[in-house]
């Protein structure tokens, strides 16, 4: 799915109702799917309080606000009862509601203690056309709203947040819990920065022009499950193990052999056909007792201390290999005469970073940092989004793929496209869950999967096999191990 900016949104809106819809029918239609969201999340007796601004984000609260009523909710209206200079649209459906003896309209300062048990509140001030910090009265009933504990729904965007950039320094902003976004995700839900505001998103199709969609530019995307569904290939029957390719995974040093052992273990839970691991012989028995699957290949005693060039193979080089001078000394011997893509992982980029061999790491790699190994290797930046540029600038020069892991892994590939992924969860922030990840991408790989592919697909596996082993476990109690035994969980729901 394609992220596009607020320009971008505000042309399709405009193409979408060029093509025959008017603007206050399109209105309606988004507010409808709004309206029908809420009938079938919240009681009857549930009590709306709606909050609008002067464009037609306050068009939509006035138009849900109708919808509502008719369907006997109990609402009210907020506006500032000092700026009526509404837009067309917004003028349109204000002029409704007032006719509607009903639904009261009150000044947002006359917006008083409430009872929070059976209120919602609508967050229909600003969408996507915020051009600057909320002030006055807006920034007043904003800052209100969010210090009383009652449950938020933000149309489109929560107000005072912009859809592809971040707030200035000092902005107020909604914090939603549930946000209602019309037709495509926004880049700003995906930033740690801004992500947060946003509460359970979800995405109501309100069939803007798809000839306008397709053909628009952009280097961002989302990772839905129409992507991975055209991206996965179930096993075929007539196949062989050496098929489904070789993966060897390094890593491991004394009292970190379990790291390289959750990504021999995750490598096989996602079908590699071959799977080995080059660890200290300090971890032999360990492995060899826990993985019989995996073979075993001794490169050292307590510590990676050589690692060897196999044909034929997909190395993930990192988990829990540790920063021992033997092990640099391996790594730079491994990549300075290895030009394959490799998945390099955790202390494979901290030593690369220390070391500052960047160069070393050949065309079409992978490497996984999270924040803090990211700046390491390319250094500070201010937030996340120069972080994602970076990245971006980084990917291209140096011709890999990076996944930057966050609460919103991205895929960052050579020719700077960003695939945001949506599964996963705060359960996996753990040690080991990047271990896994390793063994995912690995394995995948040495399937022949390409390697934007496999990079998208173990990113959403990842967090897909994250979220059930959640919803089994509970986020606090589960673990990376448990992630791992979900993935096959995951490969059967591919194929429901
Ligand atoms: N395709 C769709 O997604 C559809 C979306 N719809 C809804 O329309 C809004 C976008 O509506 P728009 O009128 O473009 O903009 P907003 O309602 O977000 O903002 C209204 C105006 O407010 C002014 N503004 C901007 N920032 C501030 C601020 N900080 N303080 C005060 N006022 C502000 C600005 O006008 P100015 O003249 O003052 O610059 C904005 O224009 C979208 O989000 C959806 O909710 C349609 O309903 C259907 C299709
Ligand atoms: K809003």
């Amino acid at each position: 799915m394609k992220i596009l900016t607020a320009s971008q949104i505000k042309s399709c809106d405009i193409t979408t109702i060029e093509q025959g819809i008017s603007s206050i029918n399109l209105m309606e239609k988004a507010s409808g799917c709004c309206g029908r969201w809420i009938e079938e999340h919240f009681n009857v007796t549930d009590k709306f309080l709606i909050f609008c601004g002067t464009g037609n984000n306050g068009g939509d609260g006035f138009a849900i606000a109708r919808m509502l009523y008719e369907k006997g909710f109990d609402v009210e209206v907020y506006i500032d009862q000092e700026n009526l200079n509404f837009s067309n649209d917004a003028e349109i459906n204000f002029r409704k509601i007032k006719q509607i003896g009903g639904i009261g309209i009150h000044d947002f300062n006359d917006f008083l203690n409430i009872n929070r048990e059976k209120t919602v509140i609508i967050d229909a001030l600003f969408g996507y056309g915020l051009n600057r910090k909320l002030s006055g009265k807006n920034k007043t009933v904003v800052e209100k709203l969010n210090s009383i504990k009652v449950v938020k729904v933000s149309v489109d965007i929560p107000s005072g947040l912009y859809a592809d950039k971040l707030p200035d320094g000092d902005s107020v902003v909604i914090k939603a819990d549930f946000t209602l976004t019309f037709q495509l995700y926004k880049r700003s839900f995906f930033h740690p920065e801004t992500g947060k505001f946003c509460g359970k998103i979800t995405v109501l199709d309100i069939d803007l022009d798809k000839e306008f969609i397709e053909n628009a530019e952009t280097d961002y995307f989302v990772i839905d499950e129409d992507l991975i569904k055209n991206n996965y290939r179930p096993r075929e029957d007539f196949s062989h193990k050496g098929t489904f390719g070789k993966s060897i995974l390094v890593g491991g040093s004394y009292g970190k052999i379990g790291a390289v052992l959750m990504t021999a273990l995750s490598a096989l839970r996602t079908g590699s056909g071959l799977t080995f691991t080059m660890a200290p012989d300090c971890g032999c028995q360990i492995i060899q007792s826990q993985i019989p699957e995996a073979m075993f290949i001794g490169c050292g005693d307590k510590y990676v201390e050589r690692i060897e060039i196999q044909e034929k193979a997909v190395y993930g080089i990192g988990p829990g290999l540790g920063k021992d001078k033997k092990t640099q000394n391996a790594l730079f011997g491994f990549l300075k005469y290895y030009d394959e893509p490799v998945v390099l992982d955790a202390d494979a980029l901290n030593i690369l970073a220390q070391k500052n061999w960047l160069d070393l790491i050949p065309k079409n790699s992978v490497i996984t940092p999270h924040p803090l190994e990211f700046e390491r290797l390319f250094g500070k930046t201010n937030d996340s989004f120069e972080r994602i540029e970076l990245a971006k600038t980084k990917a291209r020069e140096l011709d890999i793929f990076i996944v930057l892991k966050d609460h919103h892994t991205a895929v960052i590939t050579p020719d700077q496209k960003v695939f945001y992924n949506i599964t996963g969860n705060s359960g996996m922030a753990k040690g080991g869950s990047g271990d896994a990840l390793t063994g995912i991408l690995t394995s995948l790989i040495s399937q022949k999967y390409d390697i934007e592919n496999a990079c998208i697909f173990a990113v959403w596996l990842h967090g897909k096999a994250g979220d059930f082993a959640a919803e089994k476990f509970s986020k606090e109690a589960m673990l990376p191990t448990d992630l791992i035994h979900e993935i096959g969980e995951v490969f059967k729901y591919l194929v429901s």
